[in-house]
């Protein structure tokens, strides 16, 4: 009988594509790479205990495809092959052409971060290319805090992510924890304010008693933001 995997040259063939999408087998380890790193550098902070937290890059607009951290993991000890590619609901992409050639080779047989719909949601609705989601102290304070929004102003580190250091009013949104990311999603679009000419998005969501999801055109983005707007909520407790 010929063994599947062994059958199966894609499976190592980093130029293989899985879909219509052109994302390839080298794409996705590339993107795993770079989300362990990420991720080993938040775990670091103490904002990933445990298996907390989960991390996505966009790799194809149309149809959208993620690279997402797979669940129930380390978030400290990741490697490239902890990496699970998705669809525009947060749901596991598979190889219509050999499924059972992409399992322990690439980590495809792991199940999708709990949270890859969510992430999802974000890339398409704020067009982000990296999504971070931690369990930062200070977002989950503020949460408390502020349940209707955290407001912000005059300080000069709202520049780096994307405001006025004075005299502009920058909310960072509050939504409730849900476990179903059709609903976190929802209540995501409700609360985003896209750019406009006279305002840049704020691009970070606190879910309450929960964490913090900030993103960014790219990953290294995506961090500057987190970490800043992280930095903020602390000046915001600090101050009040
Ligand atoms: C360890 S509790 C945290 C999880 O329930 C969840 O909120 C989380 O951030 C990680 O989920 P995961 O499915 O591993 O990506
Ligand atoms: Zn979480």
């Amino acid at each position: 009988m010929t063994d599947p995997v062994a059958a199966a040259p894609s499976a190592v063939d980093a130029g293989h594509v899985f879909d219509d999408t052109g994302v390839s087998v080298s794409s996705l380890r590339d993107a795993g790479a770079a989300l362990a790193a990420e991720s080993a550098r938040f775990a670091g902070f103490g904002w990933m205990p445990g298996t907390a937290g989960n991390l996505s890059v966009t790799l194809a607009r149309d149809p959208l495809r993620l690279a997402v951290t797979a669940s129930g993991l380390d978030k400290g000890e990741l490697t490239a092959a902890d990496i699970v590619l998705v669809d525009d609901r947060g749901e596991w992409v598979t190889d219509a052409a050999s499924p059972e050639a992409f399992t322990a080779d690439l980590g495809l047989a792991s199940k999708p971060s709990a949270e890859a719909g969510l992430h999802a949601r974000i890339a398409r609705v704020a067009g982000a290319g990296a999504v971070i989601h931690v369990h930062a102290l200070a977002a989950v304070r503020a949460g408390h805090a502020w349940p209707d929004g955290v407001v912000l102003h005059d300080l000069e580190m709202l520049k780096g992510i994307g405001h006025s250091a004075h005299g502009e009013r920058v909310v960072i949104p509050v939504v409730q924890n849900h476990q179903d990311m059709r609903v976190l999603g929802d209540d995501f679009e409700r609360v985003y304010q896209p750019s406009t000419p006279d305002a840049a998005e704020v691009p970070a969501l606190i879910v309450a008693s929960h964490g913090i999801y900030a993103w960014g055109a790219d990953l290294r983005q995506a961090r500057w933001h987190l970490e800043l707007t992280e930095a903020l909520l602390q000046i915001a407790l600090a101050t009040r």
